[in-house]
């Protein structure tokens, strides 16, 4: 699992650190690390002079860019063009000292007339712009050292330009954290470096994990002794989790004491919905499946999943939803005997997954307080539940919660008293913030995954854990990451249907809990 604690948390035991330690040590740990790693990714071809260039920005972040040329210049035997491209008039002043003692090329590329600097003063560096844009375009490595924890999201136009310089080649490693993205990692979107790697100090951060993880690359933590004494902002489950996590049965175990998952989806209309949501639980090693609904669904379910069992009876989880129509016309029996069916699931008091139609039933927290309970929208659907239930949210649509997914994960959560699976190329799993829980967000999916009726076999997947006990957050963040790796392994590369996700996570469950023997 990969943990991520708060920027502030971090700030604090950077403190912590820095009143134990003599003045700039910290700093020089950082920028050392940081060295080595540039160093380990420079060409091996050896016929031409490898090129480092570092943009640095005027905060610490930039500090450890500049001090990292300068330590890099003793650590690389080898004869190496090292150049500081300065996006700012006040650079960190110690750092520029030491890259200029270590022979870095030191380039302004503030360029004249830029912040305040008087039309009639001459520019230090008069092509120092053109030169970086030079130099940007054929670096081996460019290292990303404009603004670091410290930084708003955005970039300065001159930032943009000189990034839009780098070549194609080139390895773009990010100082901390990728420019320009919020290092909370709550605000998606926006301009901001993609780094090919990310160095970070003493511990990960959200921007690392979040829905900005796709923009930092490989993440490599440098340590710098941080004691971290508080509990995460978020995490990410790796493959190596899941062999503690999955419900795996022992011999005592029979189908009951594994979970029985009942399933209150679909109706005369959607009949697909009820199919897939089944054979993922049923695939998913579910002990036994129940299956509610009307009798064209159950037909399909009978034909194609002999292992199901049909109508109301004793379960430890319900799936509430997938394919569900919330509000049927008065004169359907079937489909309002369904929905009386997915209220009656709702008003227990057992863990209940709540997904697509399930979430129009929802006005409030469950009658059963403290009753386990795991949301699963996707970001229209989260749009659609905020703006009925929370006036504060009555304009949100989609692309609002696409912008700032936790933020509105984290409302519902709060609102309706349940755990939040919000759905898409990063899942969140959002517990209520009272809680205290840290988010997960898993990025397991090949996009090939966002295709009909994969939220159905999610669904299926997450109930199933939900009855063999997990807790929601558990439930809905391993479900996410098998959910994600079976769809990559049902056809590596190209197209899957839904039913191959759900076919497919037997075999990778096994792969999956294998690694757990491998590694130990
Ligand atoms: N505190 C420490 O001892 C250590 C700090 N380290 C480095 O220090 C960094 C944090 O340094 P700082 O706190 O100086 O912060 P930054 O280096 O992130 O710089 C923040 C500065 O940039 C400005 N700024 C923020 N967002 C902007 C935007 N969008 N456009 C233009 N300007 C913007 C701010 O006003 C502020 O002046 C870390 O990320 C890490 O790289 C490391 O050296 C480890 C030790
Ligand atoms: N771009 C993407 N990359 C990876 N996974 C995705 C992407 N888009 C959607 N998904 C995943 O596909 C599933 C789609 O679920 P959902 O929107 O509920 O579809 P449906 O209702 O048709 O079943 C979710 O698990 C979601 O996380
Ligand atoms: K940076």
């Amino acid at each position: 699992m990969i943990h991520a604690w708060s920027v502030d948390d971090v700030r604090a035991a950077e403190e912590r650190a820095m009143a134990q330690l003599p003045d700039g040590e910290l700093m020089q740990r950082a920028a050392t690390g940081l060295a080595q790693v540039v160093a380990a990714r420079l060409p091996d071809d050896t016929s031409t002079q490898p090129l480092v260039v570092a943009l640095v920005g005027g905060g610490n972040n930039g500090g450890d860019a500049l001090w990292a040329l300068a330590h890099l210049a003793d650590l690389v035997g080898e004869p190496l063009d090292l150049v500081a491209v300065l996006t700012t008039e006040t650079p960190h002043e110690e750092g520029l000292r030491a890259a200029r003692r270590a022979k870095v090329e030191i380039l302004d590329a503030t360029g004249q007339g830029s912040r305040g600097r008087r039309k009639a003063e001459p520019q230090a560096e008069p092509k120092g712009r053109a030169k970086a844009v030079e130099a940007l375009g054929v670096a081996d490595v460019v290292l990303d050292g404009v603004l670091g924890i410290g930084g708003r999201p955005g970039l300065p136009d001159l930032v943009t330009e000189l990034l839009d310089a780098v070549g194609d080649d080139a390895h773009v490693i990010a100082v901390d954290v990728p420019s320009g993205t919020d290092p909370m990692g709550e605000l998606v979107g926006g301009t901001g470096v993609f780094a090919d790697e990310t160095v970070t100090f003493g511990c990960a951060k959200p921007v690392h994990v979040l829905g900005t993880a796709g923009r930092c690359g490989m993440l490599t933590v440098v340590d710098i002794g941080l004691d971290l004494d508080t509990l995460p902002a978020a995490e990410r489950l790796d493959h190596d989790d899941v062999a503690a996590l999955w419900p795996t049965p022992g011999p005592e175990d029979d189908k009951y004491s594994r979970g029985v998952v009942g399933v209150v989806a679909g109706g005369e209309v959607y009949t697909g919905a009820p199919l897939l949501s089944v054979t993922a639980a049923v695939c998913a090693g579910a002990g036994m499946v129940r299956y509610v609904g009307p009798p064209g669904p159950t037909q399909l379910v009978r034909a194609e999943v002999p292992e199901a069992v049909h109508g109301p009876g004793r379960v430890q989880a319900w799936v509430v939803g997938p394919g569900l129509d919330a509000h049927p016309h008065s004169w359907d029996q079937l489909g309002l005997a369904q929905v009386e069916a997915a209220r009656r699931a709702l008003d227990s008091e057992l863990p209940c997954l709540v997904d697509a139609g399930g979430l129009d039933l929802l006005d409030g927290p469950r009658t059963q307080a403290g009753a386990r309970t795991l949301l699963t929208p996707h970001a229209g659907e989260l749009a659609r539940l905020l703006a009925r239930l929370d006036p504060d949210a009555s304009e949100l649509d989609r692309a609002g919660v696409v912008a700032e997914p936790l933020r509105w994960a984290r409302r519902a959560a709060e609102l309706l008293r349940a755990t939040v699976l919000l759905k898409g190329s990063t899942t969140y799993v959002v517990a209520p913030p009272a809680s205290g829980l840290a988010v997960r967000a898993q990025a397991d999916a090949p996009a090939w995954a966002g295709t009909a009726g994969s939220g159905d076999v999610l669904a299926g997947l997450a109930g199933t854990l939900l009855a063999a006990g997990l807790d929601p957050v558990d439930a809905g963040s391993l479900a996410a990451l098998v959910h994600g790796v079976a769809a990559h392994d049902a056809n590596p590369g190209g197209p899957v249907r839904a039913l191959e996700i759900a076919q497919q996570v037997p075999a990778t469950v096994a792969r999956l809990l294998a690694r757990a023997s491998e590694v130990g």
